[in-house]
């Protein structure tokens, strides 16, 4: 189907919600012909004189919206009489020779790459640095972006903030496109499809909106965790997804989490969920952090010593973003002192403007994201209770605190309930013990690092 037919059929689904019966048949249904699409205007052909008339003093507007409401951008509507000076042309050679001007489908004039305009064109594969944190997804994604629909779907992508996942989503989409831009790529957070979906019962427009995702190509979801606990966005991305798969379409997700921990995500979701391939992405070590900064400050062109992006490195551990933020900073101050900057200089003036890692971890924070991770109370875990549920949180608080403070073993003691140094460090070696052979445990104890760490 051509682009300038599928654009129209489209807005036709539109137009016969919002329109009367009378008036989507007899002046729109059948007596309007797409002619062509160019310079982001649509030609129209219609019948005669009088119903351009008619289309143009009252449906114009009604038009554009529902071309906008596909493309998401603002596509001008003209209506030209068949046989007249509106064509410059008799009627057959105007259909040909815009037909053979007509572009081949491009990107930009796929109706479902609307976002492309969104993708951010810098996350792509060639600008990701690959790690050992993140090796296994990015193969993943390479994988899948060669060749949709065939290896892994849906794949799965969680990790932490700032490490990664949407520049994958991105990298992905653009991958495909480029190889086959009449592909229907639709990329977006779990938010918007909500907001979406919400939008399409209020205004009536579900058959468009099912249509849109349930016939795409590939279909790319950041965040999904945030549906979880919505019903009835989750029934209606339980039947997108099922119709994609039964199509053989691929699906994209990603989360902070893996699929078995997100919680209130209904059942049949989750094992949909963990059909294909899942992957995470962790924290980078200082090796990969230090790749990202040099790749960074390459692309942007910046001047910076490698004695500064090595600091850099060293003190920002878990999110990348920051890490990028921070390179931002240096390159202001560079700007503002208009001379090549020495470490001593960006020291003073980075701790004036972000408290960088020097913040120290507190027994507090620690307890704080170790209680909200179990779901206990702080007073549970500072009490003299040993029931299983709260013993075994408090000595992984205990194993944190020694791991990420420099406190004193009585001063963690003290901090958890007055215990004994020796409590503590029963406590330490038990969780270390059990680190070498659970691999759930050690998973934990990693989350609830990096979220302490980004809490800081
Ligand atoms: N391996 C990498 N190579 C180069 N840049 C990276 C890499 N990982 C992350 N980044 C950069 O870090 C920033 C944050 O990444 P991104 O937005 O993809 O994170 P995210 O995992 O989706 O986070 P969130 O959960 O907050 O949405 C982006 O600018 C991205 O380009």
């Amino acid at each position: 189907m051509s682009f300038k037919t599928e654009l129209w059929n489209n807005a036709l689904e539109y137009l016969e919600d919002e329109l009367s019966d009378f008036v989507f048949k007899e002046y729109f249904e059948t007596s309007i012909t797409p002619l062509a699409y160019e310079n982001d205007t649509f030609f129209l052909q219609v019948p005669d004189e009088g119903n351009k008339i008619l289309l143009e003093g009252q449906y114009a507007v009604l038009v554009e919206n529902a071309l906008k409401y596909y493309t998401q951008r603002y596509i001008k509507v003209k209506f030209v009489v068949a046989s007249s000076n509106d064509m410059v042309y008799s009627e057959n050679e105007a259909i040909d020779e815009i037909a053979a001007a007509e572009p081949k489908p491009s990107v930009e004039y796929n109706v479902y790459n609307t976002s492309y305009i969104q993708f951010n064109p810098k996350y792509t594969f060639d600008s990701f640095v690959v790690g050992p944190n993140n090796r296994f997804a990015h193969a993943a994604s390479l994988a899948v972006a060669d060749a949709p629909a065939k290896k892994y779907n849906p794949l799965f992508i969680y990790g932490g903030v700032g490490l990664g996942k949407t520049h994958l989503m991105h990298a992905i989409a653009q991958h495909i496109l480029r190889k086959d831009p009449t592909k229907k790529v639709v990329l977006l957070s779990s938010e918007q499809f909500l907001n979406e979906f919400l939008d399409a019962i209020q205004n009536k427009t579900n058959v468009q909106f099912r249509n849109k995702y349930r016939n795409a190509d590939v279909l790319l979801i950041d965040d999904i965790q945030f549906i979880a606990g919505k019903n009835e966005t989750q029934n209606e991305f339980f039947h997108t997804f099922n119709a994609l798969q039964g199509s053989n379409k691929q699906i994209i997700l990603t989360s902070d989490k893996p699929p078995k921990e997100i919680p209130h995500l209904e059942d049949r979701l989750r094992s949909r969920f963990s059909l294909g391939l899942i992957c995470d992405i962790s924290m980078p070590d200082f090796e990969t952090r230090l790749a990202i900064l040099r790749k960074k400050a390459k692309e942007e062109n910046y001047q910076v010593s490698n004695e500064i992006l090595n600091y850099i490195a060293e003190n920002i551990e878990s999110n990348i973003r920051e890490l990028e933020g921070l390179l931002l900073k240096v390159m202001a101050l560079n700007e503002f002192y208009n001379k090549p900057l020495t470490l001593d200089l960006v020291k003073k003036q980075l701790k004036d403007i972000i408290d960088i890692s020097d913040k120290k971890i507190s027994m507090d924070l620690i307890t704080k994201v170790v209680c909200d991770y179990y779901n206990i109370s702080k007073a549970d875990i500072l009490s003299k209770r040993r029931t299983k549920n709260i013993a075994f949180p408090r000595q992984i608080s205990m194993y944190l605190s020694r791991e990420l403070t420099d406190s004193s073993l009585p001063a963690i003691g003290d901090y958890y309930g007055g215990r004994d140094h020796s409590t503590v460090i029963h406590g330490y070696d038990k969780i270390k013990e059990e680190l070498k052979t659970n691999g759930t445990l050690e998973e934990e104890i990693k989350k609830i690092t990096l979220e302490i760490k980004n809490s800081k």
